[in-house]
């Protein structure tokens, strides 16, 4: 067999009409929607990354302010610089980019990004509001997921998912994604040992480890479904993911390539997440409206 590609190109495409649509109607409602991305690192891959985010904002007319901390910065500096962004009513999106610098821990960082602005998810606010079921954004790259397997039109009602990878970004979010679309789904980690044993029984699976070929062809089951969410540079300078593509290929029915396939529709995501974080932070409150209806003109 050799797997279909599920490209994220069209996945994106259709993402990007949906945030035009949404910045059509705030500039309606005379608002230019805003996202800010905080960064204490200069690691190479981290800047890229940021470099994309703030093309795609651009191109989409949403603007993208880089709030560069540099290498050095503290702890208390990062959560000021949060909390400022938080209280700006430019700002509707607000991202903090890991790595950051060594002895800084993200996961207390994150809690100062106010929820309604929480565009990637990483508030433990928001990932507690999607376990039970309450509107959040989801991580951009656990949605991207979802979203690439439903332009597809892969079933998820009553399939088993084997998701590789247990972290707060990509596989316990993407857990309460699949949860809520009925799929039934094992999470694997380092201690989930052989890996096969908890992959080959899945018609879906999902690697997010970052690790170069960890999922090979004999960890699968024939025609599954993969998705690949690593993103690993090699020394040549070379993007792979976590699965090897030939070997994966050849038993699997569809595969999604690294690149053009997860990272492609993250960064929509976010871009288009800011966009309906301004609209909600925009909305006039009913009552307001239901009071103007009632005042003479
Ligand atoms: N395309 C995109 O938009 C994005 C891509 N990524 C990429 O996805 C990958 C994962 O990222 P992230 O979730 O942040 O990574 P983390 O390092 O936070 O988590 C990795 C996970 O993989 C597990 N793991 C490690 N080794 C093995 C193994 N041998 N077998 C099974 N599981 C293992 C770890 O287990 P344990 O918990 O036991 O340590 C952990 O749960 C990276 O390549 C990253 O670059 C990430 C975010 C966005
Ligand atoms: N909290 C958090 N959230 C993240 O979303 C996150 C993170 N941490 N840590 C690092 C990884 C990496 N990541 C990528 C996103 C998009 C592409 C991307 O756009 N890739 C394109 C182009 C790649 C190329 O051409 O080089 C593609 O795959 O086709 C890559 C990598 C997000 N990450």
């Amino acid at each position: 067999m050799t797997a279909l590609q599920l490209l994220g190109k069209p996945v994106a495409q259709q993402l990007r009409a949906e945030t035009e649509t949404n910045v059509a109607a705030l500039r309606h409602r005379g608002v230019l929607p805003g996202l800010a991305v905080v960064v204490a690192t200069d690691n190479e891959a981290t800047l890229w990354y940021v470099r994309s985010i703030a093309r795609a904002a651009d191109k989409a007319g949403v603007r993208c302010t880089v709030v560069d901390l540099g290498a050095g910065a503290g702890a208390e500096e990062i959560a000021s610089a949060l909390t400022l962004l938080s209280a700006d009513e430019d700002v509707h999106g607000i991202i903090l980019q890991t790595p950051l610098p060594p002895g800084v821990a993200a996961d207390e960082l994150v809690a100062h990004i106010s929820a309604a602005k929480d565009v990637d998810g990483a508030n433990p606010l928001s990932l507690g509001r999607l376990t039970v079921g309450q509107q959040a954004f989801a991580p951009a790259t656990a949605r991207a997921v979802v979203e690439i397997l439903e332009h597809y039109e892969i079933p998820l009602a009553g399939r088993h998912v084997s998701v590789v990878g247990r972290s707060a970004v990509v596989g316990k979010p993407l857990l309460q994604l699949l949860l809520r679309r009925d799929a039934t789904v094992t999470v694997c980690h380092s201690r989930s040992r052989p890996l096969e044993r908890y992959t080959a029984e899945a018609e879906i699976v999902v690697a997010a480890v970052g690790r170069p070929g960890l999922v090979t062809g004999a960890h699968l089951r024939p025609g599954a479904v993969v998705v690949d969410v690593g993103t690993n540079v090699l020394d040549n300078g070379d993007l792979v993911g976590d699965v090897e593509p030939l070997s994966a290929a050849e038993v699997a029915s569809a595969l999604t390539p690294v690149p053009g396939g997860v990272g492609t529709v993250t960064t929509a995501l976010l871009v288009l997440h800011t966009t309906q974080a301004a609209l909600q932070l925009t909305e006039e409150p009913a009552s307001a409206r239901a009071l103007e209806s009632r005042t003479p003109s």
